[in-house]
């Protein structure tokens, strides 16, 4: 009782950013707070993310059933909650046989679905014990939240017994006032049980898919690859031929073999454009389940050079971009140039297409290390004309982006122009590049006026699906930025990527996969079932650049022409037949 007087003295001093005596609260309670502040969480009320549907088919809750229910049993009626979650925080199971206890928990939303993560709901039993790495009690003023402040919680992350990766977390949470060291026992010796059951469950398949895979390894030298549901060793010589991006393929082409039964041979091209060999085993009867032997396809090599004189396609001219079509390439070429000759540039495209990007990179690349700040002429009020003017009176500012410059008006225009003017004549020699940025929707280019005359060149940077096929360079990018490389892209999900058109262009792409992220908390594949509904708005095919331009071409004309078919096709110099067809065949919507 005097302890949790204590604490919620300290608790509040804190908050107030008052000092806190040391001895009134524990130094890991103390760090756990600092971090949820850092969080910018609001310490009086509870607001949580929620998943609808999350995935429960885990290893961890087919081993931890049997367990939970046990201890649910003995606990006979009496008001302690036994909660079990995954390894992000996310809670999947929960027992309570007390109504009133239920009630309270779901009122702090401490219910399946919901995220404990510390930080989403700052210091408590569940997210600061899997922060922690380590068992961790809180009790009653301790909490960040107030909500929490009459629960005393006991959790203790769960370690998988074969390769000790955290896979989630369990714990006991009672009423403050029942709270007594043996709540954090009982949590400690119920998640011993659960790795017991773990081993128990797993050992069978994962013991003989250890020893296939150490066999295998042995005797062929190849590279090989085990996986099972949390589980993916792989060998030396793979973790060294291939890099992060082949890497990555490599475990999209071996998930969709085991997928199929596990017994097929296929070749495959990896980013770097070297081609492999990858065979699948399966072992223990199950998909998803086996061993992949990776080897070197040299054939696939000289087949392509043979044929095409193919040399391996090139790099990205940009450092931190990726995207090898000609199309994208050409226009971070120009970028590019136009940044080393410090010519001032006209960026324009469809929104998201990548057009501050590209002024980023080329600038990072021709000035390392040279301040490079953006204006955005969509902000309201007085608003950009202030943060104009203080950039270009800023001397040490040697790139600029003036983003958004179709939301000036004519009278915007001019000033812009008069501003620019005015930074020629005071830094005749060292004027700062700039890089004019114009979002155009539906192929239309607002007139700038007077201001091309300071902007002699425009760079048309394209919309994603003209260079569809970089999206299989972009989405191994993304997701490695987003999940540090924990989730990989399935080739049937691809293939649903590639046929989506991207009105919001690459910006889309990397909401998408965000999204995909947030959503899935765990490592492994990204299935085609993963994406939102959005992406499967698609054309029947992956088009051609050729086509994606034809089927813009069209839908511009029929915007133009009201809808009208006959009129669309006729300006288009096309037979009323030929653009009905078309119209079918690309599944363009009618405006
Ligand atoms: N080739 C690429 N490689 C890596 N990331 C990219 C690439 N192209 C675009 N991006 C990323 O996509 C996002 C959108 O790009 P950006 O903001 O530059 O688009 P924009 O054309 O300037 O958009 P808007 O018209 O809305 O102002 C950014 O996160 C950017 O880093």
């Amino acid at each position: 009782m005097e302890d949790n007087r204590r604490a919620a003295t300290a608790r509040l001093n804190f908050l107030t950013l008052d000092p806190v005596a040391p001895q009134d609260v524990r130094p890991p309670i103390l760090a756990s707070w600092v971090r949820s502040r850092h969080w910018n969480l609001p310490a009086d009320k509870i607001t949580l993310p929620y998943v609808a549907d999350p995935d429960k088919d885990l290893p961890l809750t087919r081993s931890a059933g049997p367990v939970l229910r046990r201890l649910h049993e003995n606990l006979d009626g009496q008001p302690i909650s036994v909660i079990l979650t995954d390894r992000s925080g996310l809670v999947l199971q929960r027992l309570t046989a007390d109504t009133e206890l239920a009630r309270h928990l779901d009122k702090v939303y401490l219910a399946p679905g919901f995220s404990y993560a510390e930080e989403f709901a700052g210091t408590n039993g569940i997210g600061t014990a899997l922060d922690v790495g380590g068992p961790m009690h809180v009790f009653g003023h301790e909490h960040y939240a107030e909500d929490l402040e009459d629960l005393a919680c006991a959790g203790v992350p769960i370690k998988h017994p074969l390769n000790g990766k955290t896979i989630g977390a369990i714990d006991l949470t009672c009423w403050r006032k029942d709270a007594g060291s043996l709540l954090m026992a009982l949590a400690k010796s119920t998640a011993e049980s659960i790795r017991a059951a773990l081993l128990r469950d797993s050992s069978t398949r994962e013991l003989s898919l250890l020893e296939a895979y150490l066999q295998t390894s042995r005797r062929l030298g190849d590279m090989v690859i085990a996986i099972d549901d949390d589980l993916l060793l792989m060998n030396a010589k793979a973790r060294q031929s291939l890099d992060a991006g082949d890497q990555r393929a490599v475990l999209g082409h071996a998930a969709e073999i085991l997928s199929h039964g596990g017994t097929e041979t296929i070749l495959a091209e990896l980013p770097t454009g070297a081609w492999v060999r990858i065979t699948g085993r399966p072992i223990g009867g199950r998909s998803g389940s086996g061993i992949l032997q990776i080897s070197p396809h040299s054939a696939g090599v000289d087949l392509r050079s043979q044929a095409s004189g193919h040399r391996p396609p090139p790099r990205p001219v940009l450092p931190g971009l990726v995207g090898r079509s000609a199309g994208w390439l050409g226009s971070s070429r120009e970028v590019d140039n136009a940044c080393r000759a410090r010519q001032w540039v006209v960026l324009s495209g469809e929104r998201g297409v990548g057009k501050v990007a590209l002024a980023r990179a080329a600038h990072h690349q021709n000035s390392p290390g040279g301040a490079f700040h953006i204006v955005d002429a969509a902000r309201t009020g007085d608003g950009f004309a202030a943060e104009l003017d203080a950039e270009l009176a800023d001397d040490s500012v040697q790139a600029l982006v003036i983003r958004h410059a179709e939301c000036l008006d004519a009278d915007g225009l001019d000033s812009l122009a008069e501003a620019l003017y005015g930074v020629l004549e005071r830094r005749p020699s060292t004027p700062p590049w700039i890089a004019l940025t114009l979002t155009c929707e539906n192929g239309d280019t607002p007139d700038l006026g007077e201001l091309l005359t300071l902007f002699p060149l425009t760079v048309d940077v394209p919309p994603l699906r003209h260079h569809i096929e970089d999206v299989r360079d972009l989405v191994p990018h993304f997701l490695n930025q987003l999940s540090h490389g924990d989730l990989t892209c399935a080739p049937d999900t691809m293939q649903q990527l590639l046929r989506s058109s991207w009105p919001g262009n690459t910006a889309e792409l990397c909401q998408v996969l965000k999204q995909v992220v947030v959503r899935r908390r765990r490592a492994g594949v990204i299935t085609p079932a993963d994406l939102p509904a959005r992406t499967r708005a698609v054309s029947r095919r992956s088009l051609s650049q050729l086509e994606a331009l034809e089927r813009d071409a069209i839908v511009h004309s029929l915007l133009a022409n009201g809808g009208h078919k006959g009129r669309a096709a006729k300006s288009l110099g096309m037979s009323r037949a030929t653009i009905y067809r078309k119209i079918h065949d690309y599944g363009i919507q009618s405006p």
